[in-house]
């Protein structure tokens, strides 16, 4: 698959990167003081500073060409075509479909799929509005309360991340909650205070068919019915249940009435999913209009990405800098620092993006990569992190590159709150990138032997993705940032960045010991020493 212009394209970056040896980020400002301004580029309302990494105009130039030969826009143009780039499992991948306007014309086997996406947004949004308004009703005719979204992986992490980033435009009358973890004190700590009279069960599994999600489901359906209001009466689940699903044999089996269920498609990834009605909970929270704004911003980020040239073109130069950094460099992760408390769960949701994506180890013709994939993904907002593992950023031995993200306007604007959390984000970004000097920490006093100590060396690699405020557009931008990054990074790399069959060895084998811890009568184990005696000392003191 990999063809011998993109291994030229290769090795000119290796020779490229063997000539510059070391960088100093301090001798290119210093040289070129137009660099913090030409080594960025603005689209959809975010601008991308990538002027510290530890690149010059060459790297930029050789990136670009790599990106060119591996016929990124034709793989792009593919995709948003709706061709069955998803090799491995034969599917259209159309997330960009989801955020389309009403009149886009996007066909998958002959068939426009526009009109179904908006269907579906459109019986959302009537939906949202009945439960928002009070009309739509529990069994006992009280309005909902509580909306907890059941499901895992894409069809938790997206809206899980979502609802908390724009928890400031949501209804606060209607809480949100998510169960996604098969850990039933999961269920237990998030329904404590619910009123299941008042409570509505969003069940969201793309295939209907994930254990977690069922199990989840089942017991929330016991919960309910065991509630004396209800006195065990099934027809309260038609009230108090609603489905997003592919499966609608499965959401009916389950005994969810389909006039219910919300319809995905198979051409839309689970980790590629919440712009579409697995983001039910999320509009119930936001309300429709704001759901559609930020379908507005992972839009403009699509066309941003489609129509730009790749020199300007923010998810590809993303996307560079992070080939750069793990392939040529050699740096295996990448921290996400969001300046930003309300995106407290962006970077769990990038983990599942990024690493279910391009964590693949052969390329789409199912040889061996050539080289290593995907990126380490890792985080949390800041400041919080500086006071924990930012020591090792500015002093370790290994280099952690980073993608600071802040914004120019807060939510709420608590005195100087802003500003110091703005303060600190380009304070780390220079500190990283400029480090101080032994001969600067001796004029600043202090005992001799501590110089050593308080040298940061700098060169320490950021991006910067700064944005005006923290609004549903914006967040969906942002997202659409991230998802086309990693579009670029496996059509470079030559892998299916949609398919995940990695994930299915773990499921098959949970499914063959389940028996084997539940069965009254000692089974007969015949796994590896290790696993036996781990489930022998399990069941031996599991209890009841
Ligand atoms: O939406 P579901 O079908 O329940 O799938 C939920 C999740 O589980 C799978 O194991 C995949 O690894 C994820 O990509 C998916 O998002």
């Amino acid at each position: 698959m990999i063809g011998a212009a993109t291994e030229a394209a290769w090795a000119a970056l290796e020779r490229h990167r063997d000539e510059l040896g070391e960088v100093d980020l301090r001798e290119l400002f210093a040289q070129d003081p137009g660099r913090g301004e030409r080594l960025a580029a603005e689209g959809a309302g975010l601008y991308l500073d990538y002027s510290k990494q530890l690149i010059v105009d060459e790297t930029v130039r050789l990136l670009l060409e790599l990106a060119e030969v591996a016929g990124v826009a034709a793989r792009r143009d593919a995709m948003f075509a709706g061709e069955k780039i998803n090799v491995t499992e034969g599917r259209a991948v159309l997330h960009t479909a989801l955020r389309a306007p009403r009149d886009a014309v996007i066909e998958v086997d002959g068939e426009n799929v526009v009109p179904a996406v908006h269907a579906v947004l459109d019986k959302m949004a009537a939906f949202a509005e009945r439960v928002r308004s009070g009309e739509w009703k529990g069994h006992t005719g009280k309005p909902i309360r509580a909306v907890v979204n059941i499901g895992i992986g894409g069809s938790d992490l997206g809206p899980a991340m979502a609802t908390i980033a724009l928890a400031d435009v949501a209804r606060h009358d209607i809480v949100s909650r998510f169960v996604s973890n098969v850990d039933g004190d999961d269920f237990a700590e998030t329904t404590r205070d619910l009123d299941p009279e008042e409570t509505l069960f969003v069940v969201a599994s793309k295939t209907f068919t994930t254990l977690e999600t069922l199990t989840n489901a089942h017991t929330a359906r016991d919960w309910l019915l065991s509630s004396p209001a209800f006195g065990g009466e099934e027809s309260a689940v038609a009230k108090h249940f609603v489905a997003v699903s592919t499966n609608a044999a499965e959401v009916a089996r389950f005994g969810i009435d389909v006039d219910n269920m919300f319809e995905l498609w198979d051409w839309v990834g689970g980790r590629y999913s919440y712009p579409s009605a697995i983001g039910l909970s999320l509009m119930v929270a936001i309300g429709p209009e704001a759901f559609r704004a930020m379908l507005g911003g992972f839009h403009a980020m699509d066309e941003h990405f489609r129509t730009t040239p790749f020199e300007r073109n923010l998810p590809v130069l993303l996307a560079l800098v992070g080939i750069w950094n793990g392939n040529l460099l050699g740096h295996e992760t990448v921290a996400v620092l969001p300046y930003a408390q309300y995106l407290s769960r962006f970077t769990a949701y990038l983990q599942q993006l990024e690493m279910e994506s391009n964590g693949k180890h052969v390329d789409l013709d199912g040889n061996p990569v050539r080289r290593d994939t995907g990126t380490i993904v890792w985080g949390e907002p800041g400041t919080n992190g500086q006071h924990a593992f930012y020591q090792l950023m500015h002093q370790g031995t290994r280099i952690v590159p980073a993608d600071f993200i802040g914004f120019a306007r807060p939510a709420h604007r608590l005195g100087r709150h802003h500003d110091l959390l703005m303060a600190n984000l380009f304070a780390q970004t220079e500190a990283l990138a400029f480090g101080r000097t032994a001969e600067e920490v001796a004029a600043e006093g202090g005992p001799a032997e501590q110089v050593p100590h308080r040298v940061t060396e700098g060169n320490r690699p950021t991006s910067t993705i700064l944005a005006d405020r923290l609004d549903p557009a914006t967040l969906g931008a942002l997202v659409a940032l991230y998802e086309h990054k990693v579009f670029v990074q496996g059509a470079i790399w030559g892998i299916d960045s949609f398919d995940q069959w990695g994930v299915e060895l773990g499921k098959k084998l949970a499914n063959a010991i389940i028996p084997e811890l539940e069965s009254p009568e000692e089974p007969e184990l015949s796994h590896d020493s290790s696993t036996n005696a781990l489930i022998r000392r399990y069941r031996a003191r599991r209890g009841g």
